[in-house]
């Protein structure tokens, strides 16, 4: 019998238009008289229009350098000891920061997002980098978020480009789940929950996404766009939550790690790496005509199918034989794939196949 970690949802969610309005009612119902607020320079200029008035509330604001690092984690710690909660405004790595420093101090965690750019603000986890911004690890916290407000207003406004990451990045949840859990006979509940939930990533994204941006593009709110945010919280958010590691990454993650080996590739969103990175997986389980049946979807939202969209037309036979060892090495969930021994030969050789096909 698989044993499954379940880390299900924040205890209260609300998405809806003036949703910052009700924090200051939503922190008395749990007893918070101070909180800290940490956001980013460019996350505070977008939310501060929303940011309510809050006459018995304790507020003390701190603005974060850029990384959820351990240096920050430190300062979040220090200025966080003395209020009830910490308030994350912001985007992915603000919202990491705050889970990590309210976990060590045992404090609520309050989440407001001013992006809609992955699962962050649903899940009790946060990524961790060094100080120098590298990948360090991540850790998954035993008390999730107390509460989530959504303005979705500031969503429609965020960039465009961290949006479609977003969607790249929630696109992976289905085939990275799909390939581990579809060979899995008697699924144990929690693990049909968060397979049903990678299902509605792919199929709820696939049919609107193209409406949700031309919300983004006209600047108004529309029901696709409100399906989107929720498909990239509540659904990416479960698939991970209810799957454990059958949810979380598998090949198309590895692979965006892969090309992290590039140093061309540090400018591009992760969540375009991901996107081409499930199209190399795809090719690694000899489903091309998958590929294939993605292809008007990819390319109406600009995501990459090859190195060649990705921009690395540069790529010497070397560079990509670096890529294909970094993806494959032993730690990558590139190898939770059951689909027989994954080397750096198939990976190389997948890539290249992907080159020729679309
Ligand atoms: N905890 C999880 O479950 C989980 C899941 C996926 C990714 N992550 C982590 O999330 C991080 C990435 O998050 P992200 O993509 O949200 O990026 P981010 O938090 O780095 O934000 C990207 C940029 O957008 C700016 N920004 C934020 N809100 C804005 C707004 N409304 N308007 C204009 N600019 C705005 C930020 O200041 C920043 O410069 C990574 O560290 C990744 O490892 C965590
Ligand atoms: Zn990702």
């Amino acid at each position: 019998m698989k044993t499954i970690e379940v880390h299900a949802a924040p205890s209260e969610y609300i998405l809806k238009e003036g949703a910052f309005e009700l924090l200051e009612e939503k922190l008395q119902q749990r007893g918070i008289q101070s909180i800290l607020v940490v956001t980013g320079t460019k996350s505070y200029e977008a939310a501060k229009a929303y940011w309510p008035e809050m006459p018995s509330m304790t507020e003390t604001f701190y603005t974060y350098q850029g990384e959820c690092s351990f240096a920050e984690i430190d300062k979040v710690v220090t200025r966080a000891k003395e209020v009830d909660a910490i308030v994350a405004l912001g985007g992915g790595k603000v919202i990491d920061l705050v889970k990590a420093a309210a976990n060590e101090l045992h404090k609520q965690v309050i989440v407001l997002p001013t992006l809609a750019s992955n699962c962050a603000p649903w899940t009790p986890l946060s990524v961790i980098y060094d100080n120098e911004g590298a990948f360090h690890h991540y850790d998954i916290y035993p008390i999730a978020t107390s509460l989530l407000l959504v303005e979705p207003k500031l969503l429609l406004h965020a960039p465009r480009d961290l949006f479609v990451a977003g969607i790249g990045d929630t696109l992976a949840k289905w085939y990275e789940a799909d390939v581990q859990l579809r060979t899995i006979e008697h699924l144990p509940v929690p693990l049909m929950i968060s397979y049903e939930a990678a299902k509605q990533c792919k199929e709820l994204l696939l049919r609107d996404s193209k409406e949700a941006l031309r919300a983004m593009d006209e600047g108004v709110l529309n029901d696709a766009f409100i399906q989107v945010v929720e498909v990239m919280f509540i659904y990416a958010g479960m698939v991970g939550g209810y799957g454990d590691h059958y949810g979380r990454t598998a090949g198309a993650h590895a692979v965006h790690n892969g090309l992290t080996a590039l140093e061309e590739s540090h400018a591009l969103l992760h969540g375009v790496k991901v996107a081409y990175g499930i199209c190399v997986q795809l090719m690694l389980e000899n489903r091309p005509e998958e590929v294939q049946a993605l292809r008007a979807f990819y390319e109406e939202l600009h995501l990459p199918q090859t190195l060649k969209e990705l921009g690395l037309t540069e790529v010497t036979a070397q560079q990509l034989q670096e890529v294909a060892e970094k993806t494959t090495i032993p730690t990558e969930s590139i190898h939770l794939m059951p689909i027989g021994e994954i080397t750096s030969e198939r990976v190389l050789e997948a890539m290249q196949e992907l080159e020729q096909l679309v």
